[in-house]
């Protein structure tokens, strides 16, 4: 046999069908038992409870998520055609807002969009319409655009991080209702080094989670192809947008709005040559938002005021969705651009003017090709700063590695400082944490090295245990355990102490077997020695197995089933009964009689628990529904009843019943808007149209936000975004006594405190922020303070700390008169009204 063997085919696995293991499978397959149940009875220690603190802590945690996850339900409100989604995209300047909105555009429409140039609608998809929205850095657009968004893609230049835009944004989010939010990560090209940029990528979304939630979408977009996002990413983005479903906000679910995107001025032109400062009558077109608007309301137009609307009709879609419900793709035709601030919108006819869209006029000049020519000449009128100021801008680094220095900070710059980019031309304002510092694995290299000397004793003596306990006791192997005790003490390092010196001396050597000692088996005595050793032998002169065994029995034997009302008898029991049994021959028939009886009454008593728990049943478990789930479908019930209630009429009878419905495109005449309105039109500020009620006292509650670096002082002005408003108002801070009189302060304290402020009436509980300035994004972090609407009421009292020096006129057991000047001030024994410090 002798070289080549042939090859052996491996025999395969046969399934068993039959025997023992081959039935519990058949079973738990019949049962679908899952596998972990059988474990868990197969080896229940492991699956024991190891401790009742964190056995309570993870329950405990576990309620707590459940509990999370519980809200009242909010009506669905959403009409059958809902109006496209807001998707704001903000980010600091220079991140590439504009280049994804092209990017989107052009993946769903298949078309270019030049400049991103106020709202830009599109059909995305069989059911859905988006439109996108860039959002400047300028605060007032950031407040407007928060109350508006269904959706907020938030641009962070990876290769910068956080910057305080992001924050701010996020800030007044969560004051005015917080949208759905997905991060944007851009400029991850710029990253050489792959562990760099995952260390990055990972950083930034962990803090992306603190800020928002816990497992917040991010997306990353990991660099341009000719100008572009690479498509793939785009496409994956586009398709995230398309799905994803929203909460409805409170405050938008209660106000009818309009974000404009369409403004024609009606007003006469020779109104206007007679007085170029003439009111002016605008028309604003726009998609009806939130709920029901009704004819003729008053609207507010946030940072223009309170306008009564003249005229509000519906217009037809200029972006419809695909009338029949399609199976496939949309096809080119359904593929719906809509953006008449930027130039585009088809064919439009209506009352205030006729546009034709030229295709192809909208389409990016800026990317054109640049020959080598013009480039110079292009570069020379692309620079916007001299070579002083270039030279001013310009850094050192010192070490490589190091931070780059500019002449002014080489020694001065503290975190949370502008700095100043030459490339993009501008101030970033970079977010410092301090956790950050933390985090940074490279900067606490030194620190690391010295850690390792903390706590040396503590470790030594862990590390002692843990090698006592891993190590075999060579001792044990060699010598047994029968006759040395050992004990060592670990806290003094060892010091072992054998306490049984004089047994060992004299203990038998068992490393050696000795024939001797060897014993024969095969005797009775000897099996009798140890005849008790076991459970069956008598193991004490009064304990013999035997008899505990009937104790046992006559003790726990027998049981009595309080439910049922059967009796179960022990062994020892049983035997009784059968001899008084033999003894009562004679009872055997009567007693035959009892136990039938017995029998029927234990069925009767079984069939009606069974009635009763059904009857429970029906009353309290609706299978698995819960009351959530019930509140929800009587919800819906009424939802659908009342879209049933006018799915018949009309559109124009429907809307003189139930006002204008939100999804339909809806155009707005507002007459006497101020002229500025019109001459300093600027598309890329937003045109939000909000309905609301009248104006009144207003309390407020109010912090100061942690990240403004000033104090606010009482009667200084301060602007408010409160509602759709944004208004000055000086507000007068306080805080609440001991005995619930209303303090004055003079400066917020970095403490939550109460502030009254003159404003327009808002439902309480709504959400305000406030900011000390709107010009320009000088200061570090904007926005002042933040709070919550607590109170509203015309007339507030806010007492004031008075100090004044007087002489007791006169005394009357426990109160005195106190003359101040020429007034007399009662002053109490207990000091109820005064404190008197006496001197
Ligand atoms: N390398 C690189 N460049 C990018 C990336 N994203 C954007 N840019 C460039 O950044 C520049 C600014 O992009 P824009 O889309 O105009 O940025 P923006 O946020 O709209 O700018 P503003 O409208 O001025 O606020 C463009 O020249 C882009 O090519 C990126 O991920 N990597």
């Amino acid at each position: 046999m002798e070289g080549k063997e042939p090859k052996k085919e491996q025999k395969r696995h046969q399934q068993k069908h039959s025997g023992p293991k081959a039935e519990r499978k058949k079973i738990r397959k019949q049962l679908g038992t899952p596998a972990g149940d059988d474990e868990r009875k197969r080896n229940p220690k492991a699956f024991a409870v190891q401790s009742a603190v964190r056995m309570a802590k993870t329950f405990h945690r576990a309620q707590d998520l459940k509990a999370k996850k519980h809200h009242i339900p909010l009506v669905d409100r959403t009409p059958l055609e809902p109006p496209p989604i807001v998707v704001v995209v903000v980010g600091p300047p220079k991140v590439g807002k504009s280049t994804l909105i092209r990017c989107l555009i052009k993946n769903f429409t298949r078309q270019k969009l030049g400049d991103i140039c106020g709202p830009v609608t599109i059909v995305s998809g069989k059911k859905r319409r988006l439109t996108f929205i860039e959002c400047s850095n300028d605060i007032n657009t950031m407040i407007d655009l928060a109350k508006v968004a269904d959706l907020v893609l938030m641009f962070i230049d990876a290769s910068f991080v956080f910057e305080m835009e992001t924050f701010e944004f996020l800030n007044i989010c969560q004051v005015h209702g917080f949208p759905r939010i997905m991060g944007v990560l851009t400029h991850l090209d710029s990253f050489r080094n792959n562990k760099a940029l995952r260390k990055t990528k990972k950083r930034l979304k962990h803090r992306f989670w603190t800020e928002v939630y816990q497992g917040a979408k991010l997306f990353y977009l990991s660099g341009m192809v000719y100008g572009e996002y690479q498509t793939q990413e785009v496409k994956n983005l586009g398709r995230f947008i398309s799905v994803m479903k929203f909460r409805p906000l409170v405050w938008q679910q209660s106000h009818p709005y309009v974000v404009a995107d369409r403004m024609e001025d009606l007003t006469d032109p020779e109104m206007v040559r007679v007085d170029p400062k003439c009111d002016r009558t605008v028309s604003l077109y726009g998609y009806l938002r939130g709920t029901y608007l009704k004819n003729k309301g008053q609207v507010h137009i946030p940072g223009v005021g309170d306008f009564a609307v003249a005229d509000i009709s519906f217009m037809p879609d200029p972006c419809t969705l695909p009338e029949a419900q399609k199976k496939r793709a949309l096809n080119e035709k359904e593929r719906l651009l809509y953006a008449p601030m930027a130039g585009v919108g088809g064919v439009v006819y209506d009352k205030d003017a006729v546009y034709i869209d030229l295709p192809g006029g909208h389409v990016n000049q800026e990317q054109e090709e640049v020959c080598p020519t013009t480039e110079l000449v292009q570069s020379l009128i692309g620079t916007h700063t001299t070579l002083d100021a270039k030279m001013a801008a310009g850094k050192v680094s010192l070490f490589t590695g190091a931070a780059a220095l500019t002449p002014g900070e080489a020694d001065v710059r503290t975190p949370g400082e502008p700095i100043w980019d030459p490339e993009t031309q501008r101030e970033r304002r970079k977010a410092v944490f301090t956790e950050e510092e933390d985090d940074d694995d490279d900067d606490s290299e030194g620190s690391r090295a010295l850690r390792w000397k903390e706590g040396l004793q503590q470790k030594a003596s862990e590390a002692f245990l843990r090698q006592q306990r891993a190590a075999p006791n060579l001792r044990k192997l060699v010598y047994g355990t029968g006759n040395v005790s050992v004990s060592v003490r670990i806290l003094y390092f060892f010091a072992v102490n054998f306490t049984d010196k004089k047994h060992r001396a004299d203990g038998v050597d068992c490393s050696r077997f000795d024939p001797d000692a060897a014993r024969n088996w095969d005797l009775e005595e000897m099996l009798d020695s140890i005849r008790d050793c076991f459970v069956t032998g008598k193991w004490e002169d009064d304990q013999d197995a035997a008899t505990l065994q009937k104790e046992d029995e006559e003790l726990y034997g027998d049981f009595e089933d309080l439910e049922t009302g059967a009796v179960h008898k022990g062994k020892a029991g049983k035997q009784k009964d059968q001899a008084e049994e033999e003894s009562d021959d004679d009872d055997d028939e009567e007693e035959e009689k009892l136990m039938v009886d017995d029998e029927t009454q234990k069925n009767k008593r079984l069939e009606k628990k069974r009635r009763l728990k059904e009857c429970f049943d029906t009353e309290y478990d609706d299978g698995d529904a819960t009351y959530f789930d019930d509140l929800k479908e009587e919800m819906q019930k009424q939802a659908e009843l009342n879209r049933a209630e006018f799915e018949e009429v009309d559109d124009e009878t429907r809307v003189q019943y139930e006002g204008f419905r939100p999804g339909m495109y809806v155009r707005l005449e507002i007459p006497s808007l101020p002229c500025e309105f019109v001459t300093k039109f600027d598309p890329h500020y937003p045109i939000i149209l909000g309905a609301l009620g009248a104006s009144e006292g207003n309390v407020g509650y109010l912090q100061k936000h942690r990240w403004h670096n000033r104090i606010l002082k009482t009667r200084d002005p301060l602007i408010l975004s409160l509602g759709w408003r944004r208004f000055q108002t000086i507000p007068l801070y306080h805080i609440e006594d001991h005995c619930g009189r209303h303090r004055l302060l003079k400066y917020t304290q970095h403490m939550h405190c109460g502030a009254t402020i003159w404003g327009p009436i808002t439902p309480q509980g709504t959400g305000f922020l406030a900011v000390q300035s709107v010009a320009g994004t000088k200061t570090s972090f904007r926005i002042a303070a933040t709070g919550v609407v607590l109170d509203l009421d015309k007339s507030v009292t806010i007492v004031k700390k008075l100090k004044l020096i007087g002489y007791p006129y006169k005394i009357y057991k426990n109160t005195s008169f106190i003359k101040v000047g020429s007034t007399i001030y009662l002053l109490c024994g207990r000091h109820l009204l005064f404190c008197c410090r006496t001197g």
